[in-house]
């Protein structure tokens, strides 16, 4: 008979609770605990309702040591089987919490009226509350319109429009006017937010110890429209003018009214070299610039001006890091913070929103590059509130919620943290510094964050650091995630800082200005797993021919959107988006698909894994795999690892692809055997994934190469790693 969960509970020993951290003394009321929690789970052989049980009970604490965690979490899922029942689960919705959720409100008041007598409940309808979303665009965006400020100046005509049969995304909001920059700064009664509301927290790092400060809705209003006044005495309506700078409350601040004013935003990440920012001004045609002094970040002071001045000659208006004044002189043409503001004395203090058509030109991102150059994406109007959306629907964010998700206004996240914020009541949280350090931490405590967003790279080096301890994280009411594939260890040590709170895994993209796939509080969710597609989002997975595989079948393929996809771009700047992102691809229900380029797997269970990019897969032996499967697998091959990355090379005289697996360790100054190294990885893809893959190459290197937002660049392991061969080769 196959192990119950409370069997292998029952495998753990006093012994490998206190070798897991916990004093003798403190070990045997754990261990009773543990044991009285597993006894009244509803079903000794579920795993699930084992480890339910365990974390209704509060038996594992966020103090107690991660290796407690992790000795309860995997002896508990020891013999579940993946292959039969997918990922294994380690957050439920509750029946009674997810009629509070936005979702499962909107879906009580609603279901029985848009589903009939198949509405149930939110839980067991919410598939069929998702279909329908995909199905009735219109009513679905009606909807979630009312729970959003969305104010119009003119109401749209139409919901969706496909009549242009060359518009291959279809007509949004048709005849909608409104500014949405000044829908996040006004008070709105059904959200309760007032003048008075706080619209955003922020600390400045090293003043962790003094209580956060606050700006309210009024404040904020007040700073924008001091703002867009000033930009008027500059600039002509429509010029683009880029931030390159930290997310402080100023970006936040310089980007609303720029938007207020009828300008356009132009988002440059603030890691940039010189000649990445230069190509960004260029491409987008920017007139001038907003930047900072300096950036401080982890105590260190890095120049930000000085790049900027060597990237381009376009006008900067230069913003103090620390205090009023600026601690550079302005090149000739450029000015300071304090003389810019000035140049809106006198005008009158209420300032008149610039108010466009829904698919009106606000801000130009630019995606990370991953897959080659990065491309330039013109958002309009519409993007923001599939934010809002996404984010109300998905993370839950309600109002007078405190939302934090340490980021740039360079990258996706950034734009999407300020929209969702303030569409939807919540308060933004800040940190000027270092989201790596205890300071960063210690913010989130202090200003009561209750949704946190992160990046893969930030857990791990929280948990290596174990930079919470000490900290009180349970105010915490859910988590996300996204970037690029999440480590399930990592996410099991960052959910149970919050006594087990959700993480809601996102994947999408910056031309969609959402995430095709994510988490949803209505289902149970696994660790680096996505329980779906985002509300309204319809896709199929195709098989190596483009044919789509049946919806409800495990499998494994590229992607394909159902292009009537609100919010998503319809153009780029730099690039024939048509050949980007349509050409080849196969047509669905009379439409042609969308590409997106991620290779995704459907499990048993219905939950997605994101296997990396198209472009990341390789052909072992005749098998399709995906890097990140294996790297999931060599990750945990030797506790001195940090993380792993799986390429394939081809050999220089030809033949099939050959596995090459590149390490970082933990340790770097300490050295270790590459072939002790190899055969670990060689075990554990036998045993964990097909007895057929052979490691034939394996590096130690110090670090990864990862694009500016931190990416894993495996395209340039790959061709360094082929050069190598080629030159070893030569010899
Ligand atoms: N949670 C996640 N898990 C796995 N992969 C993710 C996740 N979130 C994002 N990704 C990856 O990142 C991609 C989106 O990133 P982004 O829009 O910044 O552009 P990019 O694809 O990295 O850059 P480019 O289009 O220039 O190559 C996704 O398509 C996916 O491959």
């Amino acid at each position: 008979m196959a192990a119950t969960a409370r069997g292998s509970l029952r495998e753990i020993r006093a012994a490998d609770v206190e070798a897991a951290g916990l004093a003798p003394a403190d070990a045997a009321s754990f261990f009773a605990a543990l044991r009285s929690a597993a006894a009244a789970s509803s079903s000794s052989s579920d795993a699930a309702a084992v480890w339910e049980a365990v974390v209704a009970a509060g038996v594992l604490r966020p103090e107690h040591p991660h290796a407690l965690h992790q000795l309860v979490y995997y002896s508990v899922y020891a013999a579940w089987d993946r292959a039969a029942r997918g990922p294994p689960p380690y957050w439920f919705p509750s029946p009674t919490d997810c009629k509070q959720t936005n979702l499962g409100r909107v879906m009580e008041e609603n279901g029985p009226k848009l589903l009939g007598s198949s509405y149930k409940d939110p839980i067991s309808s919410f598939n069929l509350f998702h279909k329908f979303s995909v199905e009735n665009q219109e009513a679905y965006w009606k909807l979630v319109l009312k729970t959003l400020s969305v104010k119009f100046l003119r109401e749209p005509k139409s919901i969706l429009d496909t009549s242009d049969g060359s518009k291959k995304g279809g007509t949004w909001f048709q005849g909608a006017v409104l500014n949405i920059a000044e829908c996040c700064l006004l008070p709105w009664p059904s959200q309760n937010r007032t003048d008075d509301s706080t619209a955003i927290v922020w600390r400045d790092e090293g003043l962790d110890d003094y209580p956060v400060n606050r700006m309210s809705l009024k404040e904020l209003r007040t700073q924008v429209m001091t703002v867009a006044n000033a930009l008027d005495t500059m600039f002509q309506k429509g010029d683009r003018i880029a931030i390159d700078m930290p997310m402080t409350c100023n970006a936040v601040i310089v980007y609303l009214a720029i938007i207020l004013g009828g300008f356009v935003v132009v988002s440059i990440a603030d890691s940039f070299a010189p000649q990445e920012i230069g190509t960004r001004m260029r491409v987008s045609d920017a007139k001038a610039i907003f930047t900072q002094d300096f950036i401080i970040r982890g105590r260190k002071k890095f120049p930000l001006y000085s790049r900027v001045m060597e990237g381009t000659s376009s006008k900067a208006i230069v913003i103090p890091a620390t205090g009023d004044c600026i601690g550079v002189t302005p090149r000739d043409g450029d000015i300071s913070w304090k003389d810019f503001l000035s140049r809106g004395v006198g005008r009158p203090s209420m300032y008149s929103p610039v108010y466009q058509s829904a698919d009106a030109l606000i801000n130009i991102l630019f995606s990370s590059g991953t897959t080659g150059d990065p491309k330039a994406i013109p958002w309009t109007q519409l993007c923001p509130i599939r934010c809002g959306a996404d984010t109300w629907a998905h993370l839950d964010v309600r109002p007078q919620d405190i939302g934090c998700w340490p980021t740039n206004l360079g990258w996706v996240m950034g734009p999407i943290m300020v929209f969702s914020s303030f569409l939807s009541g919540a308060t933004l949280a800040l940190y000027h510094g270092s989201p790596l350090g205890h300071g960063f931490c210690k913010f989130v405590q202090d200003a009561r964050v209750n949704v946190l967003g992160t990046v893969p790279s930030l857990v791990k080096s929280w948990k290596t650091g174990n930079l919470t301890k000490g900290l009180d994280w349970t105010k915490i009411r859910v988590l996300a995630t996204t970037g690029e594939a999440s480590d399930i260890d990592d996410n099991l040590w960052l959910s149970s800082r919050a006594c087990y709170k959700p993480i809601v895994e996102c994947c999408g993209g910056t031309e969609l200005a959402s995430s095709y796939i994510q988490g949803s509080l209505l289902q149970p969710q696994a660790f680096g797993a996505f329980s779906g597609a985002s509300m309204s989002t319809g896709f199929v997975i195709l098989d190596e021919q483009g044919n789509p595989y049946p919806d409800d079948l495990p499998c494994a393929g590229e992607v394909g959107l159902f292009p009537l996809y609100f919010g998503a771009s319809s153009q780029l700047l730099n690039a024939d988006h048509n050949k980007v992102y349509f050409d080849g691809m196969p047509i669905y229900r009379g439409r042609q698909l969308r590409r997106h380029g991620d290779i995704i797997q459907r499990t048993v269970g219905g939950y997605y894994i994101v296997q990396g990019r198209a472009d990341d897969t390789m052909n072992l032996g005749g098998i399709k795999t995906s890097s990140v499967e294996i790297e999931r697998v060599c990750n945990r091959a030797d506790e001195g690892l940090l993380e792993t990355a799986a390429v394939s090379i081809k050999p220089a005289g030809g033949g099939p692809e050959q596995l090459a697996i590149l390490a970082v360790l933990k340790d770097r100054t300490t050295p270790y055997d590459a072939n002790l190294l190899k055969s670990k990885f060689q075990r554990a893809i036998q045993r964990n994934l097909n007895p057929l893959f052979k490691v034939s190459y394996v590096k130690i290197v110090p670090v990864f190469p990862r694009t500016a937002s931190n990416k894993l660049l495996r395209r340039v392991l790959r061709d360094q790693l082929n050069q190598e061969l080629v030159n070893r080769s030569k010899l």
